[in-house]
């Protein structure tokens, strides 16, 4: 199937006609101005009209914000929490979860039962997922034996990264050749298999990102604990090694810039808020557009995603409205999810990985 016709609003947006000249004209701007240019709408893309803004968040709408923010990833300080109480009532909770979304590793039996007779094609996040969560992105390595599990399972299946991070420091991360890679959230793909391959559906807002990354770094320098990282076509503020009271701080600092980038929105990951342009394209997309380049977009294919964020779940949601494939949702707290399944946490994502690859190989013995 043609691209252009199977992924309309990406594609699309790359021949929208907005947006050319009045996002150079942001990128020209000092940082941290905000762009002189009015929204503009274009055929394609839809662009919400500029809402005026308070330029300080009010109560309410701050207090949301660091709701969002403290919910995004489990506490490490419970300094005023009964520990023995809070043990048992997580864990309670999580038992409750847990009959929901089964862990893959004790439901693997099932999941192979259906994939028999099927292609198994697996796509899987990084950061908490491959990777333990750290303190510091750039600390973000994955274990030797993790890359050894992920390099057999990919002889047997296709297999594909699809990160936030940039597609190239993902790849400097994984560093594995037989995977297909997709960074920033989706938005940088390599489509294999087509002549013209390289699928950036945000590549006309690289200037305003450019220009948010510097002011961020500017604004926020002073912050201590906080990191702003450039993910080439959407960012990504930490606020891990924020302390706790400083993190109005941040967030307030972060709406004020944002206020002027109305191309800009902005969603919450692990204890991260994450900037991207107001494009309608996510995981779930590009995990489309990969199985429509790879020709897996069939009945006969089971695609597994592995993911344990909250952008992971356009993935999970688009496997749900396909009727097809299975979600694996990673985290050791009950969360709401799309996801079909569960693992803990990435080791037993190896785990996973590896039951695969011998699952397959006795397939084989038997052929
Ligand atoms: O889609 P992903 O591959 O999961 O990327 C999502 C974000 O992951 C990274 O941040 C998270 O992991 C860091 C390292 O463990 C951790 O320090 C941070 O608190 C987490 O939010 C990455 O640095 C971000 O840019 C990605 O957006």
């Amino acid at each position: 199937m043609d691209l252009k016709q199977n992924n309309n609003t990406a594609v699309l947006v790359d021949q929208a006609p907005v947006s050319k000249s009045r996002l150079a004209m942001s990128s020209s701007l000092p940082a941290c101005s905000p762009p002189s240019a009015t929204l503009s709408s274009g055929l394609y893309l839809t662009i919400p009209k500029k809402i005026p803004m308070p330029s300080k968040f009010d109560e309410i709408n701050l207090g949301v914000f660091l709701d969002a923010m403290k919910s995004s990833s489990p506490r490490k300080n419970h300094k005023e929490i009964n520990f023995e109480d809070a043990f048992k009532d997580t864990n309670s909770a999580y038992r409750t979860w847990m009959k929901k979304y089964p862990s893959a590793l004790t439901s693997f039996e099932q999941i192979t039962n259906y994939a028999k007779g099927k292609k198994v094609a697996l796509f899987l996040d990084y950061d908490g997922t491959l990777s333990p969560i750290v303190d510091n992105p750039d600390n973000a390595f994955m274990s030797s034996a993790m890359r050894s599990a992920v390099k057999d399972v990919a002889k047997f299946f296709p297999a594909a990264i699809i990160s936030g991070r940039s597609r190239d420091k993902v790849y400097e991360f994984i560093g594995l050749k037989d995977l297909f890679y997709a960074g920033s959230h989706g938005m940088d793909l390599a489509c294999p298999g087509k002549e013209s391959n390289l699928f950036q559906p945000a590549s006309k807002f690289l200037p305003i990102i450019n220009a948010v990354f510097k002011c961020l770094i500017d604004k926020t320098k002073d912050i201590k604990g906080s990191k702003v990282e450039n993910n080439k076509f959407c960012l990504s503020v930490h606020y891990r090694l924020v302390d706790e009271k400083n993190w109005s701080v941040i967030a307030q600092r972060v709406h004020d810039i944002l206020k002027n980038y109305p191309l800009l929105q902005l969603t919450h990951g692990r204890k991260v808020l994450e900037i991207r342009p107001i494009i309608d394209w996510n995981k779930g997309k590009a995990v489309n557009l990969l199985l429509e380049c790879l020709g897996l977009n069939r009945d006969d294919v089971l695609p597994i995603y592995i993911g344990d964020d909250r952008t992971d779940e356009d993935a999970f949601k688009v496997l749900r409205e396909l009727n097809r494939g299975y979600g694996i949702l990673v985290s050791s707290v009950s969360k709401e999810t799309e996801a079909h399944y569960s693992l803990k946490d990435p080791s037993e994502v190896m785990v996973f990985l590896r039951s695969l690859v011998r699952w397959k190989n006795a397939q084989i013995a038997l052929d």
